[in-house]
């Protein structure tokens, strides 16, 4: 084993992905409509979004808060995992999965489907990512919603809605947006969530650490930066912040893969 094996990361993607991520026309679709529309190739992957969906399931998700909707890649792999929970759900409770009736014919009630509410800045690709969503059979916005607008300008009306109880807390954050305002939105993933066991997930963290000067050096003499205030330069990073927060507990694990090497921090509300 050695880490210059890093360098067959997207053979090894292409590989388990072959074998592992079921082919999903509306993903496909998602990605090449997004494509012809010269939106950047910055979605996650296949086995990201697969990643994404296992995460929803095994959270018991029920409402999915999404920071950052490019082109609806991943807003659909989130949709497609709450589907199929409250459908096992009503399957296994004998229910079916109608929300138009209160109670089924057995008297009990279906669980409702849950949805995703993803923020994005751009008016274009909002527009884009609900073709991308409706064309994947994801009901907008019943199951997933598009809310256009700055996140930090967004995220305070949520929650206002949150306290007035027209809106759901959220139990699953995903960040995906600017990275300049990582800490702002995992603070509001924080406060926007149900509370012990939820999960705000940044993405990015590792090479916003990189790409924001964070580390330096070469070879031996890489280090961290722990220097940068006395310089006057960016202060306290993500991590640092997240590191102090008390109300979660939280790692970063790295990755490679067909998106380079970076990684996430997941943090799960205490
Ligand atoms: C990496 S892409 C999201 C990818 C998407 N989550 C996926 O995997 O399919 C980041 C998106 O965040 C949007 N964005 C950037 N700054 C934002 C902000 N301040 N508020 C809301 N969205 C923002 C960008 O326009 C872009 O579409």
């Amino acid at each position: 084993m050695s880490i210059n094996n890093v360098h067959l990361a997207t053979t090894i993607d292409t590989h388990t992905e072959l074998h592992l991520v079921r082919p999903d026309p509306g993903l496909t679709h998602t990605y090449s409509n997004s494509t012809a529309h010269n939106i950047p190739e910055i979605a996650v992957s296949p086995s990201q979004g697969k990643f994404l969906s296992l995460l929803t399931t095994i959270s018991s998700a029920r409402n999915v808060l999404e920071i950052g909707t490019l082109g609806g890649y991943s807003s659909i792999c989130f949709a497609r995992a709450l589907k199929a929970a409250a459908h096992n759900h009503n399957h296994d409770n004998g229910t079916n999965d109608q929300e138009n009736e209160h109670k089924n014919t057995n008297g009990r009630s279906p669980r409702p489907k849950g949805k995703v509410t993803s923020i994005e800045i751009d008016p274009a690709r909002r527009e884009l990512s609900i073709q991308n969503l409706t064309h994947a059979n994801v009901k907008v916005p019943e199951e997933a919603e598009v809310l256009l607008g700055a996140a930090l300008d967004v995220l305070p009306r949520l929650g206002t809605e949150i306290e007035a109880g027209t809106r759901e807390r959220f139990d699953f954050v995903f960040v995906d947006a600017d990275w300049e305002r990582q800490w702002e939105y995992f603070d509001w993933g924080v406060k926007l969530c149900k509370g012990r066991g939820s999960v705000v997930y940044v993405d990015n963290v590792v090479r916003a650490l990189i790409e924001g000067g964070f580390v330096e050096g070469e070879g031996r003499g890489v280090g961290f930066r722990e220097d940068r205030e006395k310089e006057g330069e960016r202060g306290e990073g993500l991590v640092e912040k997240v590191g102090r927060d008390g109300r979660v507990e939280a790692v970063v694990m790295q990755t490679v893969g067909a998106k380079d090497y970076d990684g996430f921090l997941m943090a799960v509300v205490k």
